[in-house]
């Protein structure tokens, strides 16, 4: 018999797309090993009517896939980074963080080019924190609206005429095959993407030594060099999803630079930082720029996201 690997996924088409890939790049890696993929509901997918923050945060999409790991039912679980808490649970790794796609968000709309572009008091869509706090800083005239569900959903609601413009991850929008719908590029440092922002990573039970290793063969190092300085700097906030932080880290050479925001969803004050370190100390450096942060008061904005 061949060996099996079960991999536990959510129903959403992007998160199926991305337990695709990620079955692809381990039979590629280790010929002979069957893939197969759990897809399973969660309760982050199936309350919509109710924000994330209402129902338990981002650890809902998680936490079903893990007890299907510890009832024996999958060996590993694949999310976009981006989702997974900066805590994770106990008993519990990441032995592979895939290359990043593109970081950046998209601006997306049938009628305009740019977020700068947007008539005065255009209704936007979007349901992060982060994203609404970056709004209010650039354009605080603009109207925002909730925007929940899956990307499809998403889309399918600006096409309805409900919203002007919507943002979105590059990453989804590209891995579904809507690069077309991409108006305009929102990167640093004007703006900055959620910390993890198009990484994948593979989530397995942490006494799991073979799992550990046959997934670890998809790790890649400086994408993992990146996104745990952002996500050490969103530690060092307390960040959740609950609160709206930006960061984006990058590599240049061995010298690895990070910019960092805390804003406010309610009104336009942002606090903004940037430093740059030693490839081989991320955390340091995500240390250091949350620092930067809560000297300039970040602690008062993520306090007031209760
Ligand atoms: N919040 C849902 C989510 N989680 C990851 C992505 C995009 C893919 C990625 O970041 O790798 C998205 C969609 C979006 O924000 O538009």
């Amino acid at each position: 018999m061949k060996p099996l690997l079960r991999i536990a996924t959510r129903k959403s088409p992007l998160a199926l797309w991305q337990s695709e890939h990620v079955a692809a790049a381990l039979r590629a890696a280790h010929p002979g090993l069957e893939v197969v993929l759990v897809p399973m509901s969660t309760r982050g997918d199936e309350v919509l009517d109710r924000s994330l923050a209402a129902i338990g945060g981002k650890g809902l999409f998680l936490k079903e896939l893990e007890l299907a790991m510890l009832r024996g039912e999958a060996d590993c679980a694949v999310h976009s980074l981006k989702d997974v808490p900066m805590e994770l649970e106990p008993g519990f790794a990441l032995p592979a963080i895939l290359q990043r796609a593109d970081h950046a968000d998209a601006f997306v709309s049938n009628h305009h080019d740019s977020l700068a572009a947007l008539p005065q008091g255009a209704v936007v869509g979007t349901s992060s924190l982060r994203r609404q706090a970056q709004l209010r800083a650039l354009r605080p005239d603009l109207q925002l609206r909730d925007l929940r569900g899956n990307v499809n959903t998403r889309l399918a609601k600006l096409d309805a005429g409900d919203y002007d413009a919507i943002v979105l991850a590059c990453a989804g929008l590209q891995r579904l095959g809507f690069d077309a719908r991409i108006r305009a590029r929102m990167d640093a440092p004007q703006w900055l993407s959620a910390p993890a922002q198009g990484a994948i990573a593979i989530e397995c039970r942490d006494s799991d030594e073979t799992i550990r290793t046959l997934c670890a063969a998809l790790d890649h190092a400086p994408t993992r060099t990146c996104v745990e300085a952002e996500r050490a700097m969103n530690r060092a906030l307390h960040g959740s999803c609950h609160v709206p932080v930006a960061a984006f880290a990058w590599l240049a050479g061995e010298h690895l630079h990070l910019h960092g925001l805390v804003g406010s969803a309610h009104d336009g004050r942002a606090v903004r930082a940037q430093g740059e370190g030693r490839g081989d100390a991320p955390e340091g450096l995500g240390l250091q720029v949350a620092q930067m942060l809560l000297a300039q008061g970040a602690s008062e904005l993520i306090a007031a996201h209760p």
